[in-house]
């Protein structure tokens, strides 16, 4: 296998006719990282990862992989290999020459492009299944076709569009351990593209959340969760209240929050400094509990609106103080503990460092 290789996106754009898709994007991927580029549909994410692939054209700024600006390069030269959603295998092709096509493509002779392919055949444990077409394999041995046949190259990185999408549940977090486990036998870099948050979360060293073409935040997944750098990020991830409202006192990392018509939130935080105006704070929804606030603005009473068992967990909803279903994530014995019921008033609170607060995007 060749090295992995760090990929730089140097302030890409993608402009289709009238649509920028893409606004001048800036990230490094480090060699060898797992990054999934996570976002809801339409976010630019396919068309991010199509540009880094050579299959869509850069409509301004450069890639670079490794030490080479690839922004020009047709797709086969760049020292990626893609693995597409529909894996795109070639039906009346049996396993080895699927796996073989590029290789043949590329004018490697038959015995030696045959060989590597029942290599990566073997690497994908599918050997004993060579000689069959892609209909007579099960959707995950057809997914594993497809990684072989992206792998054939020994790309520097594999770039791979919502691969998980088109397996059942079950078969899905089976091939996503699978897929892990490949990258970090393999060491190449990665670029997996998902909307999903838990496969984001479970697979990626590195996770790229992007909105309206832009990126809102590239990190590790636990500073994602823990401390998501925007709005958007806090809603998307699932795991945070998202509180917003006037700034009404704000002194060194201290902030306090006025809804309108409602209550008044305080969060301690770096990121207070300065702020005027209107703010928004999150605040972890597995940290909140039921009980009276140590202090004015860490919590309020409202009434339960919705109860959901889990399981190991119960998630309550909550409105009041202006705010719509502000969730609270139990643990079970919590819960039951002293249960609460639909339409009863409950108080909730949270410690001072469970309210942080959240950046805007600057263009
Ligand atoms: N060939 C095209 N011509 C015109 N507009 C396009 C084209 N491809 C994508 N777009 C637009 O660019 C935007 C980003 O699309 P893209 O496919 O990159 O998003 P995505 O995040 O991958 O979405 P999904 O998860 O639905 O695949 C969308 O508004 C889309 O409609």
């Amino acid at each position: 296998m060749s090295k992995a290789a760090e990929i730089d996106i140097a302030s890409v754009s993608k402009i289709y006719g009238t649509t920028t898709a893409v606004h001048a994007i800036s990230l490094k991927i480090p060699a060898g990282t797992y990054c999934c580029l996570l976002g809801p549909s339409g976010c630019g994410k396919t068309s991010t990862l199509r540009m880094i692939a050579g299959h869509e054209s850069i409509s301004s700024g450069d890639v670079r992989l490794g030490n080479t600006v690839v922004t020009d390069l047709p797709p086969a030269k760049r020292g990626t290999a893609m693995m597409f959603q529909s894996y795109a295998l070639f039906p009346h092709l049996d396993l080895v020459d699927n796996v073989a096509f590029s290789l043949k493509m590329k004018g490697v002779d038959k015995d030696e492009r045959r060989a590597k392919a029942m290599d990566m055949l073997r690497l994908m444990q599918l050997e004993a299944y060579a000689t069959r077409r892609p209909a007579q394999l099960s959707g995950g041995q057809q997914q594993r076709v497809a990684l072989a046949r992206a792998l054939i190259t020994d790309p520097e990185a594999l770039l791979l569009d919502e691969p998980l999408s088109a397996l059942d549940p079950f078969l899905k977090i089976r091939m996503r351990a699978e897929l892990k486990k490949l990258q970090t036998s393999l060491g190449i870099t990665f670029v997996h593209v998902t909307h999903s948050q838990e496969e984001a979360m479970a697979l990626a060293d590195l996770i790229v959340v992007m909105n309206d073409g832009r990126i809102e935040q590239a990190a590790h997944p636990r500073v994602v969760f823990e401390k998501p750098a925007t709005a958007f990020v806090a809603k998307f991830m699932g795991d945070h209240n998202v509180i917003s409202g006037r700034v009404t006192q704000s002194s060194g990392d201290k902030l306090m929050l006025s809804v309108p018509a409602g209550g008044d939130f305080l969060a301690t935080d770096d990121g207070a400094a300065g702020l005027t105006d209107t703010a928004d704070i999150a605040i972890r929804t597995d940290h909140v509990r039921i009980g009276q606030p140590s202090e004015k603005g860490l919590g309020f009473t409202g009434s339960v609106s919705n109860v959901e068992y889990r399981g190991s967990s119960v998630k309550l909803s909550v409105n009041g103080a202006g705010i719509d279903d502000f969730t609270a994530i139990l643990t079970d014995a919590e819960f039951f503990a002293n249960p609460v019921k639909v339409g009863e008033a409950i108080p909730l609170s949270w410690g001072r460092e469970d309210a942080i607060v959240l950046g805007r995007l600057k263009n």
